[in-house]
């Protein structure tokens, strides 16, 4: 499954200009690469212009769905959507979407676990429904939003659903960039899963963020790490194979005993 990762830079609060430079990306990245899957980060359609959202966040994913199921349509590519902000019945969300190669949606997701460090509980709700996984190509997969990252719970209930990938889609600040790498490796450990990550660059409101998008192999190992700090495209084939050698040399899901904890 090959992945290409856009560690992108946001410009603030216009979607149209951020969608333009998604289908320029998307368009040059698989011609050149050959890619089965997208990878999108948080927000990436307005950035955190909290106090806009409402004049620019999309309504009932629209129109940035519709955009992406063209794209995803005509380059014949899974997109995982990364997060857009979604006005629905007069409330916003931090929604995630995943659009399929032949243009359908297969999966929503509102970020559960809002920043008080961004402030983001002021401006946003969070999600109600409980977690679940989601498909492409026959592989169960899952994802979850950059402070959801913090919440082994939702990593670990993903993963016990079958989950052999896991994204991250995030606007992680640099400040934190050490708890971002480190957290990454032990929920890739932990679950026995490929962890897949897509963080912005660029700085906005005093805060930089800081790149550093991975691949992490269920065994833990890097297998590709983005630079800090610049945009970039971040190539990488994984094996699923890998996920079941893992969860075979060390069947912690089978050693589990989660009536006791
Ligand atoms: O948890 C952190 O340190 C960063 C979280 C964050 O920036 C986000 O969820 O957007």
């Amino acid at each position: 499954m090959r992945h290409a990762i856009y560690q992108m830079d946001i410009v603030p609060g216009n979607p149209e200009a951020n969608r333009t430079k998604v289908k320029t990306w998307i368009e040059q990245t698989v011609s050149k690469n050959d890619i089965d899957i997208i990878v999108l980060p948080e927000m990436w359609t307005t950035g955190y212009t909290l106090a806009d959202l409402n004049e620019v966040a999309d309504e009932g994913e629209e129109p940035t769905c519709s955009f992406l199921q063209q794209l995803a349509r005509e380059n014949q590519v899974h997109i995982i959507a990364g997060s857009i902000a979604n006005k629905r019945n007069g409330k916003i969300y931090n929604t995630a979407i995943v659009v399929n190669r032949n243009g359908e949606k297969v999966y929503t997701y509102d970020k559960i676990h809002l920043v008080p460090m961004l402030d983001e509980p002021t401006y946003l709700n969070g999600g109600e429904e409980k977690v679940r996984t989601f498909e492409l190509d026959g592989i169960k997969m899952g994802l979850i939003i950059c402070y959801d990252l913090r919440f082994p719970e939702l990593t670990r209930s993903l993963a016990v659903s079958g989950a052999e990938v896991i994204y991250i889609v995030a606007e992680w600040p640099s400040a934190r960039k050490d708890h971002w790498k480190n957290l990454q490796l032990a929920r890739a450990i932990e679950n026995q899963c490929f962890i897949i990550s897509a963080n912005r660059v660029g700085i906005f409101n005093n805060v930089e963020f800081c790149g550093l998008s991975l691949v992490i192999n269920p065994w833990g190992d890097i297998r590709t790490l983005g630079s800090e700090n610049h945009e970039e495209t971040i190539v990488d084939n994984i094996d699923l194979q890998k996920v079941r050698e893992a969860r075979k040399n060390v069947p912690i899901f089978e050693s589990r005993v989660p009536e006791l904890y």
